[in-house]
């Protein structure tokens, strides 16, 4: 079965019948390789061709689809049609002419890509692959238009190989007809298959809204760049890899409509990534405010930076939980009850309480996004959901069990449908991690697996990790006597890394606990190592990541973000020292295991004690001195 972008269910109700028709057509009779798009603008000018095709062996198809009656056409020239419609007579572009130009349009821009051309023979520098285009007319069957239009005109007006008719796309047409019309449509067959990294580029180009940011960002497909701009200066600023969502992804984050959606997603799988995506599609589709929560101070920050720089800051609001619990108490001017709990808690009673009594309002937001949403408790969830306009319904959960740290229990331990939040039927998992390197990735799940607990109750059973990176240099886990010498060792890494070319920004220190980041944060201040220690939640909330300083944090701090190069401090603290009674391995492992996918392609764990969480990151860390790691 095809796959359409968006799925079918995400666009029927934007869809004419006739393209319903046609859509499920594509989706029955083409097989798996077969990628469709419906309805996607393409580009910097914004064209929206009905139907995109793509085959790795057949090539690109552009297809328009219409919905016309025989006797509503009144006229056709090789430009326009002329229609008769309850509100008059309108013109028309003639569908064929407007699938060549956008497709023309779009081949200009994949023709300077060097990885698409052709490298030898007559058509050396020409694209590598064929493309066609044409239209589709859902209600005219090809008797119509054989009778309707005379002979001598039909070819150049409607080339009857460049259309599919009614008849040619009903149900009794077989997979072979139809897919043989389809490729009629092309006036050359040649190359060889396309590769999955030029399926990519061919996305990339395509579609520049779904690329992931790196430096070469916008020049091609951006603002300035684009369909106008000189070819060489184009060659040059293309990038050998592009970075670009994978399918399931793309998929998911275009038929994200109105309504509930849960994103269940592995460590490092993308799910910020596709939050961001949606929020800047939601800026753009709604009125009212969308709201961006999680429970991480520094990633409240890095999601807030992303907004900003993004520029709809004015659109999208973005709290950590108790920030925003705190904003609404100061809004509607309610005061705190009045109990022995902490503020956090009495700050999150006071709203539960204000919002049932009515003195907040409920349905504030035009969408809620939740990220990072296993760290939140079930009446918070409650609160939140009640927190949609119920008119456009719309909240996003991204979660990951195995990130769970913050609770007792490493599952989110209640049924969603008891908070308000309907998942069921539109619930994805995503599996790839994209982050780490495979070493770090199988180095930190291999570690942590034992300790993710398997909630029977748990509606998604725990997601083992499948790593899509890049392989790279192995984890490397050092033990030494104390925590000065392990302080001792790391900056001379730093230093190291640095000197190689690693800029400052791109390397964290972590720690489970305890004093590690404080000494640190004085040792970096005696070398003159520009560092930031987020030390409280003034710091954390001032936290850029774009400064360019070695960030310090506690390990549960560091949830959501990444960074090229991670040294993990004092590893084998427990938040509970052995002999006390409630010693929680399985919370410190968990803990652990963020931590360590923070890490994007290096990855230094270092620790002093010993005990079980010591025994574990020996039976595990590879004593291989990592060529780069050595101070
Ligand atoms: N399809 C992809 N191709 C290449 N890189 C990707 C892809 N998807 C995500 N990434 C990259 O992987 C990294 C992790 O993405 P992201 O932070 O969105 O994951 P996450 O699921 O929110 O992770 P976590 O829950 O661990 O914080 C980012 O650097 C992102 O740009």
């Amino acid at each position: 079965m095809a796959k359409l972008i968006p799925s079918l269910n995400s666009c029927l109700s934007k869809m004419t019948s006739g393209e319903k028709r046609f859509a499920r057509r594509l989706e029955a009779l083409l097989e798996d390789d077969y990628l469709c798009w419906f309805d996607i603008p393409l580009g910097t000018k914004r064209r929206y061709p009905d139907f995109i095709i793509l085959h790795p062996a057949r090539g690109i198809l552009f297809l328009e689809v219409k919905d016309w009656k025989a006797s509503s056409i009144k006229r056709v020239s090789h430009a326009e049609f002329d229609l008769e419609t309850s509100s008059g007579r309108k013109t028309v572009s003639n569908p064929i002419e407007q699938a060549r130009q956008c497709s023309y349009q779009v081949l200009q821009v994949l023709e300077r890509d060097p990885q698409l051309k052709q490298v030898m023979g007559k058509y050396k520098g020409k694209l590598c692959f064929p493309y066609g285009y044409g239209a589709v007319f859902a209600n005219i069957t090809r008797n119509q238009i054989d009778k309707g239009i005379p002979e001598e005109y039909r070819h150049k007006l409607l080339p009857g190989h460049l259309l599919i008719c009614q008849d040619e796309m009903s149900d009794s047409v077989t997979a072979e007809e139809f897919q043989e019309r389809l490729w009629g449509m092309f006036n050359y067959q040649f190359g060889n298959k396309l590769t999955l990294p030029q399926i990519d580029r061919i996305r990339w180009h395509l579609f520049p809204e779904i690329r992931i940011a790196s430096a070469q960002e916008n020049l091609f497909g951006g603002e300035e760049g684009g369909e106008g701009a000189p070819e060489a200066s184009l060659a040059e600023s293309m990038p050998g890899i592009v970075k670009i969502m994978d399918i399931q992804q793309e998929q998911l984050a275009r038929s994200l409509g109105d309504g509930h959606r849960v994103v269940h997603g592995v460590a490092g799988s993308g799910k910020t990534l596709i939050l961001g995506y949606r929020c800047l599609y939601l800026a753009e589709a709604l009125n009212k405010p969308i709201l961006v929560l999680c429970f991480n101070i520094t990633l409240a920050a890095r999601l807030r930076s992303f907004i900003a720089e993004k520029g709809i800051n004015d659109k999208a609001q973005v709290y950590h939980f108790h920030d925003w619990c705190g904003e609404q108490l100061r809004a509607y001017h309610v005061d705190l009850i009045d109990t022995d709990a902490p503020v956090w808690e009495r700050q999150v009673f006071s709203v539960i309480d204000a919002v049932e009594k009515g003195h907040i309002p409920k349905g504030q937001y035009g969408a809620v996004l939740i990220d990072e949403g296993h760290d939140f408790e079930a009446e918070w969830l409650t609160l939140i959901s009640q927190m949609v306009d119920p008119e456009t319904d719309s909240l996003l959960l991204l979660y990951d069990d195995a990130q769970s740290i913050y609770k007792r229990k490493s599952s989110l331990g209640f049924s969603l449908s008891s908070v308000g939040i309907k998942a069921q039927g539109r619930t994805t998992i995503l599996r790839l991690n994209y982050r780490n390197t495979r070493e770090i990735l199988t180095f930190a799940y291999q570690l942590a697996k034992n300790y993710f607990s398997r909630n029977s109750d748990s509606e998604i059973p725990l997601i083992e990790p499948e790593a899509a990176g890049k392989s790279g240099v192995e984890p490397y886990v050092k033990c030494v006597g104390t925590l000065e010498e392990e302080i001792e060792y790391a900056v001379r890494c730093l230093k190291a890394w640095n000197n190689k070319g690693k800029a400052w920004k791109d390397m964290a220190v972590l720690y489970p606990g305890g004093s590690a980041g404080k000494l640190m944060a004085a040792v970096l201040k005696r070398e003159r190592i520009p560092y930031a220690w987020l030390a409280s939640s003034e710091y954390k909330k001032r936290y850029d990541p774009n400064s360019e300083s070695v960030s310090i944090m506690p390990i549960p701090s560091s949830k959501g973000l990444e960074f090229d190069t991670v040294i993990i401090l004092d590893a084998s603290y427990q938040s509970s020292q052995q002999g006390e009674a409630d010693v929680d391995l399985a919370g410190d492992v968990r803990r652990m295991y963020v931590g360590l996918t923070r890490a994007q392609e290096q990855l230094l764990v270092s620790h002093h004690r010993r005990n079980q969480l010591s025994e574990l990151l020996v039976g595990h860390g590879s004593n291989r001195v990592a060529s780069n790691s050595q101070g």
